[in-house]
């Protein structure tokens, strides 16, 4: 199958007060793809995938989704053009149920955000869809249960759920296994791989077992600029990337 890009990025750069936290960085995420954004600490991930998001405007540089330009749209115009950014932990609400969570992201989709006014039959209607994504995150059964009461592991599960409902072809998600236990991060892992078939991700993580298990592509950033690029493998044993990590995670490059 030929690479279709999805997002593109051209020559993105982002100062701040002069700091070039971000340096001309070109980037290609394939459709169907599982792409990470790594690099150390202080490398411009979190820069770099809030600029690809939108909730930062570049200093310069151009982003395109589907080949069309977004670089001056709100996250909330490119959600609706499909590329949605995971929700957080902090933005589930957490005194609603975990139906009524997902139910908020099939409304947001749907443009009702803000008719919370609408009749409870009305919403019901939304409870059958809003029940498959939460199968799909194996939440099914706990659908009636207040989002506050979740385990931390089961409130990842929960935001993908969410995201899934505002039927995501981009899915941008921002370190889904950090502050996770062992277990959880290999069951949210998991989760990633199965909801991303027929869909692409792209996520900023730091654990390198994770990348290595199911990213397909991985760009690694240094100071503020594209360092290599290419599957994990590639990438793990390219030496500039290993001497960047030098320091800091070679026990994590070394697998
Ligand atoms: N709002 C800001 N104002 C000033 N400097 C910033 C701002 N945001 C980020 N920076 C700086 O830009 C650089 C890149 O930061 P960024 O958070 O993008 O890196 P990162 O790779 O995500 O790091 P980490 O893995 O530690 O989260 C850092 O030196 C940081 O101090």
């Amino acid at each position: 199958m030929p690479n279709t890009t999805i997002l593109r990025a051209e020559g993105l750069s982002k100062q701040f007060y002069g700091f070039a936290a971000v340096q001309n960085v070109n980037l290609q995420v394939n459709e169907g793809t599982i792409h990470a954004l790594v690099g150390p600490n202080g490398a411009g991930k979190t820069t770099c995938f809030n600029l690809l998001s939108k909730f930062i405007t570049p200093t310069s540089g151009e982003v395109y989704f589907q080949n069309q330009p977004i670089t001056h749209l709100q996250p909330a115009d490119i959600a609706r053009l499909g590329m949605v950014r995971s929700f957080q932990i902090s933005a589930t609400f957490s005194q609603m149920t975990l139906l009524e969570n997902v139910r908020v992201g099939l409304q947001r989709q749907a443009g009702l955000a803000t008719q919370f006014w609408r009749s409870t039959r009305a919403l019901d209607r939304l409870n059958d869809e809003a029940m498959q994504f939460l199968e799909l995150v194996g939440l099914a059964s706990q659908a009636r249960r207040a989002a506050a009461s979740l385990p931390y592991g089961h409130k990842r599960a929960l935001e993908l759920a969410t995201t899934l409902a505002m039927n995501p072809k981009l899915m941008l998600l921002d370190e889904p296994t950090q502050g996770l236990g062992h277990e959880d991060v290999q069951q949210v892992t998991e989760l990633i791989r199965r909801v991303a078939r027929g869909r692409t991700v792209l996520m900023v993580e730091h654990n390198m077992s994770v990348i290595s298990s199911i990213c397909d592509r991985v760009t690694v950033m240094q100071r503020g600029q594209v360092l290599a690029e290419g599957s994990y493998d590639e990438v793990s044993r390219n030496p500039e990337v290993i001497a960047a990590y030098m320091g800091e995670a070679e026990e994590e490059l070394a697998l």
